[in-house]
């Protein structure tokens, strides 16, 4: 901890950040038995200006599916997807100071440094501040136990949803990964049918291909290489899975194993967090 005193010590950003999630934010939200299926978050969805809005964390392994469906339920819950991965891109896009040595890292499929991800969050934080947000869906972020003792710290998070999918199909869904280079939307060109085999059950994913205005605009990151994918899956084993640990001793992770593509996931998804997906909703959802 005394690394994680000096580091909330010597960094202003550390320090925004505690400010920024300590104002405001004093209930705490208790979980039930953290298993899939028979989880049950007590939390209430209304707008009553007494109660603040979730403050939840996606966690999984690099190309898992946490950016589409943090997404989807920062939609639903009105509140903001924060995803520590986009803000590094940002940066990297930026003709500014940090852009060189930021490619350097994440072209090889490591982490940036914990410093440097809070600076970045802490400013996104308070941009959010300043338009009226409040609470927070967390994607990408926290991918160390510093990062989650830092958290810990300064706020409560109410749940941690740790999405799951077997290696072969994850490898398979990164190289698939495609951005447009306009809208910035992501789509994936992979088509993924695995058999039921040995006991293991199978596999199917439709491809999320991009509509006409999109689809001569496709890119793909640098980082979805399959030799940096693989980097990048080593690196979630040895640093992020004790994160998993860290908020399932605390009572907080909910495990979810993704049953396939988008139809099949996303109703059990919402079903296991107890939420409806509006009417209207419904259709442009599917
Ligand atoms: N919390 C974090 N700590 C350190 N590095 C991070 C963090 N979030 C993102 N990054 C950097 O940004 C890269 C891209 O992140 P992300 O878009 O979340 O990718 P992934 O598909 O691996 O989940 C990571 O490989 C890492 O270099």
């Amino acid at each position: 901890m005394a690394v994680l005193n000096r580091l909330l010590r010597s960094t202003t950003s550390a320090a925004n950040l505690t400010s920024y999630l300590r104002r405001g934010f004093a209930t705490t939200v208790a979980t039930d038995s953290p298993q899939t299926g028979s989880f049950t978050p007590s939390l209430t969805f209304k707008k009553d200006p007494q109660d603040r809005n979730v403050q939840w964390i996606f966690l999984g392994c690099p190309g898992v599916g946490k950016g589409t469906y943090a997404s989807r339920l920062s939609k639903l819950l009105g509140v903001p997807h924060i995803a520590t991965g986009d803000l590094v891109r940002e940066e990297l896009s930026s003709s500014g100071p940090l852009a060189s040595t930021l490619a350097e890292i994440v072209n090889q499929g490591k982490l940036v440094s914990d410093e440097l991800i809070i600076k970045l969050l802490s400013k996104r934080l308070e941009m959010g501040e300043a338009a009226g947000e409040s609470g927070f869906i967390l994607d990408g972020f926290p991918r160390t136990i510093n990062q989650a003792e830092i958290l810990d710290e300064v706020t409560d998070i109410d749940l941690v949803v740790n999405l799951k999918l077997r290696e072969d199909v994850i490898v398979a869904k990164c190289l698939g990964r495609r951005i447009c280079s306009e809208c910035g939307k992501n789509f994936n060109v992979a088509h993924i049918d695995v058999k039921e085999e040995n006991g293991s059950p199978g596999m199917y994913m439709a491809p999320l291909l991009p509509p006409d205005h999109c689809a001569t605009k496709m890119v793909t990151r640098a980082d979805d290489t399959e030799e940096v994918v693989k980097k990048r899956l080593q690196i979630y084993n040895e640093m992020s899975q004790p994160v998993e640990e860290f908020y399932r001793n605390r009572g907080k992770l909910m495990d979810f194993d993704l049953p396939g593509g988008i139809p099949e996931s996303w109703p059990k998804l919402l079903h296991v967090l107890n939420l409806e997906q509006p009417e209207s909703r419904r259709s442009a959802a599917a």
